[in-house]
């Protein structure tokens, strides 16, 4: 339960309603002086000592600078894990780049000290966030600042494997003159697939327009209008890859993009494509793209990232004669640099004064008595988003989002930002490399253009419960489980709290009820005997457990929605066995 760690870490001050940061720290972790003052605000250390802000990676003068108006500043550039981990007790705050490794034993070894970790860029996976969130420490990033850098590295190594840059270069350098060995291709008129539309890919698309080249984009999530409006239009991710003569990759790291470049996905391509990664490395099966360039379906591949940082010396993929590789440059130019070192350098210093960061990644904030009242609630309201998202099917843009909330108590007397925020977090972070939190759901959801509206059912009765149901709805999309479209269009799931745990109570207009525990599968089928037991054995053969089953209908012997709760993810041939069992109409496999 990530989501309500973190809350508890970091909360409302309810005597400064101004939203300034308090933290709280777990009470496994709390030094005795500190048991005693569980809300301690941080700004209060710093009354009489300047905090110390330790820099383990190089960051620009410009935010060396405005660090140092605050704070002491220890730069100690190339550090072991030991010599961080023993530095870091006299450590208020620590800024990184991807090099280092913030590991728990980091956590572990402040002693409770380390309020804040600055990551000058976007990604965070060198962080651990739940050591983060269990320690109290608040993580920020700079997430905007590195786009144009890496956008523009895309399209350095986009013309460098048109013309074989790198391997053209070393061959001089070799002594040799192979004018005819290095003949190139053209961009221009080429299809190049930008592979992931937000802000870097929007950029590299673009870049690519403005050099004749025709872009095409594969994104389940971005709106159609935005890519439109730079001619770019949104396909599917076959059509993507098996038309583009240059593909560029743009999506985050998330367990769907996990070496969504496999085998499969090489043997649909053109003979002859040419790749760019500038993302994040686990994107790309690595094995089997050495097998790709080996056969010549893949011509050439220029690589910023890899799954492992630095990559091994003997690196057979890194080695391959026709790969261009950069060390992780993507982010690196001096104005990213000077841009992201402000920016963080800001949000570290106005974290540890206790304000409000908007690029907080691991803190939602809310007083401690709403707090526990809605905890339940929180994790149903994110497990709404997640499978609500989950069930728009591939080229929809997600825009417009309701979320209606059914309760007896007055909407004054309900505060349900962290609800919505949660929602949002639900409903953005399986499509993106964003993090949501309360702070940072608001301004995400309108980076990203979604607009979310709520409504209010007040309902007779005891206000005792804070609420009766949370029922999330988005329009304007098609779904892959057309059963989760209500009567009046729109993909609608809808949950209640039972017994203090969250359960799905409907999908579309079919009342069902399934504990939101471990995964779910969803089926329409024809409502008639034994098709629960036929699944049910299926299951069991494949070994996978069932932890709850519910089928709703709307007559019998009529379609029926089967709503079964899986603890494992049941494998690819079991979801097809699934699929074949007569009388089942359509599923889907939903992780929560
Ligand atoms: N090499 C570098 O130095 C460098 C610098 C900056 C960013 N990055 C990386 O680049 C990537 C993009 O960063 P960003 O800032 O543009 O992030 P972003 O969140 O703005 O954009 C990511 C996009 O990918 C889309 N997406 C999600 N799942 C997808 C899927 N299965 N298929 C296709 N698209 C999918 C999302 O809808 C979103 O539009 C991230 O992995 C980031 O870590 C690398
Ligand atoms: O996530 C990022 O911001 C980029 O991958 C850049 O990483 P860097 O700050 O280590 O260059």
């Amino acid at each position: 339960m990530a989501a309500s760690c973190s809350m508890n870490n970091l909360m409302f001050s309810p005597s400064n309603p101004t939203l300034s940061w308090n933290f709280s720290l777990p009470t496994t972790s709390i030094p005795p002086f500190r048991k005693a003052n569980k809300r301690f605000a941080v700004f209060a250390t710093f009354m009489s000592t300047k905090p110390t802000v330790l820099v383990t990676e190089k960051l620009g003068e410009p935010g060396l600078e405005l660090l140092r108006n605050f704070a002491n500043v220890d730069c100690s550039y190339n550090l072991s894990p030991e010599e961080l981990c023993t530095k870091i007790s006299l450590c208020d705050a620590l800024i990184v780049r991807s090099g280092t490794k913030v590991s728990r034993e980091v956590f572990e070894s402040s002693g409770g000290r380390l309020k804040v970790i600055g990551r000058a860029g976007v990604g965070i996976d060198n962080v651990d966030l739940s050591a983060a969130t269990e320690h109290g420490c608040l993580v920020v990033n700079a997430p905007t600042a590195n786009t144009i850098a890496a956008a523009e590295h895309g399209i350095a190594l986009l013309t460098a494997v048109a013309r074989s840059i790198a391997q053209a270069d070393a061959s001089v350098k070799a002594g040799q003159w192979q004018r005819s060995k290095y003949v190139g291709v053209s961009l221009v008129g080429k299809t190049l697939a930008v592979m992931g539309f937000g802000k870097v890919g929007s950029e590299v698309a673009r870049r690519a327009k403005g050099l004749g080249m025709q872009v095409i984009s594969h994104d389940p999530y971005a709106p159609a209008d935005r890519a439109r409006a730079i001619g770019v239009e949104l396909v599917s991710f076959d059509e993507a890859i098996s038309t583009a003569d240059f593909i560029s990759l743009h999506m985050p790291l998330t367990p769907a993009t996990l070496r969504m470049f496999n085998d499969e996905a090489f043997s649909k391509m053109k003979k002859g494509v040419r790749i760019v990664n500038v993302a994040r490395g686990g994107v790309i099966d690595e094995e089997a793209l050495i097998r790709a360039l080996d056969s010549g379906i893949v011509a050439q591949a220029a690589l910023d990232v890899f799954t492992e940082e630095p990559p091994a010396k003997d690196s057979k993929l890194v080695l391959h004669e026709q790969v261009t590789a950069t060390p992780h440059l993507g982010a690196s130019t001096m104005e990213a640099q000077e841009g992201v070192a402000i920016e963080i350098a800001e949000a570290v210093v106005g974290a540890l004064k206790g304000e409000l960061a908007a690029t907080a990644v691991n803190a939602p904030m809310v007083p401690a008595e709403v707090l526990s009242e809605l905890a339940p609630f929180v994790a149903l309201a994110e497990k709404l988003g997640r499978l609500a998202v989950q069930l728009v099917a591939g080229g929809s843009g997600v825009k417009t989002v309701k979320v209606t909330y059914a309760s007896a108590r007055s909407p004054d007397d309900l505060d349900t930002r962290l609800l919505q925020a949660m929602i949002i977090k639900g409903i953005i972070e399986p499509i993106s490399s964003v993090f949501v939190n309360l702070v940072n759901a608001d301004f995400t959801a309108k980076q990203r253009g979604l607009r979310i509206t709520e409504e209010r059912i007040v309902l007779d009765g005891s206000p005792e419960n804070p609420l009766e149901s949370i029922q999330v709805q988005i329009a304007n999309v098609e779904s892959k489980f057309a059963s989760a479209i209500s009567d009046f269009g729109e993909i609608t799931v809808e949950g209640r709290v039972k017994d203090g745990k969250p359960h799905l109570t409907k999908v579309g207009s079919f009342g069902v009820d399934v504990s939101l525990e471990g995964s779910l599968i969803l089926c329409r089928q024809i409502d008639q005997p034994g098709i629960i037991g036929k699944v049910g054995s299926l299951l069991g053969e494949e070994n996978i457990n069932v932890n709850f089953m519910s089928v709703g209908r709307n007559a019998p012997r009529k379609q029926a929605v089967m709503t079964i709760g899986v603890d494992e993810e049941p494998s690819r041939e079991a979801l097809k066995r699934i699929g074949e069992t007569p009388a089942i109409e359509e599923f889907v496999f939903l992780k929560l």
